[in-house]
């Protein structure tokens, strides 16, 4: 019988998914009044696929629950992940919908079940122990993320995590502006000026991100509501002319929720 506790923690990162996609509008990314920069992809197949990490996540939960942070722990959230990435492709067909969202919630959720905290900092702070220990199982692939990270001498969602998810920390850190819709537009565009997204690189280039980063802190700092800024228009028309999505800019986004709303 599965403990209540482990799916209750499952539930809120599960829960935490479908508000990301819900939220709307984000440029270049599925909302639910576009599909952003994505043709394969619409808010219920990313339904669907936060549906079918529930299982994997229940499991991460229960075999972190008071664990040391050290290899066995590592190498069977990475053995759980790889079948929830599994269950994720099955569920939409081969969509690359959750792939950055199973790794980033992965690795919190074992932190909040191995510490039993829900203290921001010592979460990430065991995450980032967690993402450093080499998982021998790991079968390196060719992925978009492996060959823009090789290029352009990123490190992606790895390097997000091994450093303790600093963009993560810095779109929590964001006070609270008008009300809560605005707050959350704020913290996201935190994330598009911050993050070195792989998914947006391997579409375009490194200019193309710096300029999309660029823009984004331009509106996130301009007191003016943000849906009457006539920038954001044209942060939204930057992402169809260059066919940019900041896929990992979403997960970080579903994951800082799922910080700030644990129960
Ligand atoms: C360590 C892994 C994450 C390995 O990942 P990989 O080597 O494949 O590459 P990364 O670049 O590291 O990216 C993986 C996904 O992470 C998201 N991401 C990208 N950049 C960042 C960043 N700077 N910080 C955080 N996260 C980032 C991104 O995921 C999202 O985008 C995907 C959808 O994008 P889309 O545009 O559709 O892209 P594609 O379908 O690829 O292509 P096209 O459409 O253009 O054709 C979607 O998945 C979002 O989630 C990156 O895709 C990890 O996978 C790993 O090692 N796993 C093993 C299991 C394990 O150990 N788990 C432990 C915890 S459970
Ligand atoms: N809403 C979204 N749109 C596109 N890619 C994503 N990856 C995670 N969430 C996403």
């Amino acid at each position: 019988m599965i403990e209540t506790k482990f799916l209750q923690l499952a539930q809120q990162a599960v829960a935490a998914l479908k508000w990301e996609v819900s939220f709307s509008p984000k440029p270049g990314l599925v909302d639910t009044y576009s599909n952003g920069s994505h043709t394969d992809m619409d808010w219920k197949l990313f339904y669907k696929s936060a549906d079918s990490l529930l299982d994997s996540f229940v499991e991460i939960a229960e075999k972190s629950y008071r664990q040391p942070i050290a290899l066995p722990l590592r190498e069977e959230i990475g053995r759980i992940g790889r079948i929830a990435e599994k269950d994720m492709f099955q569920a939409t067909n081969g969509v690359n919908t959750h792939k950055g969202a199973i790794w980033s919630m992965g690795l919190l959720i074992s932190a909040i079940s191995s510490q039993q905290t829900k203290n921001i900092e010592t979460i990430l702070l065991t995450a980032k122990d967690l993402s450093r220990l080499p998982d021998k199982n790991v079968i390196p692939k060719k992925t978009h993320g492996a060959v823009t990270k090789q290029k352009y001498a990123l490190t992606g969602a790895k390097g997000e995590a091994q450093n303790g998810f600093p963009n993560l920390a810095k779109a929590l850190a964001f006070k609270p502006q008008l009300d809560d819709f605005d707050t959350w537009m704020r913290r996201l565009l935190v994330l598009y000026s911050n993050v070195d997204d792989t998914n947006i690189v391997y579409r375009s280039n490194l200019n193309v991100l710096r300029d999309f980063q660029n823009l984004s802190t331009q509106i996130a700092v301009d007191p003016r509501n943000i849906l009457n800024n006539p920038q954001f228009e044209k942060l939204n028309d930057f992402t169809r002319e260059h066919n940019i999505s900041p896929g990992g800019c979403a997960d970080l986004f579903a994951a800082s929720y799922f910080l700030k709303h644990l129960k």
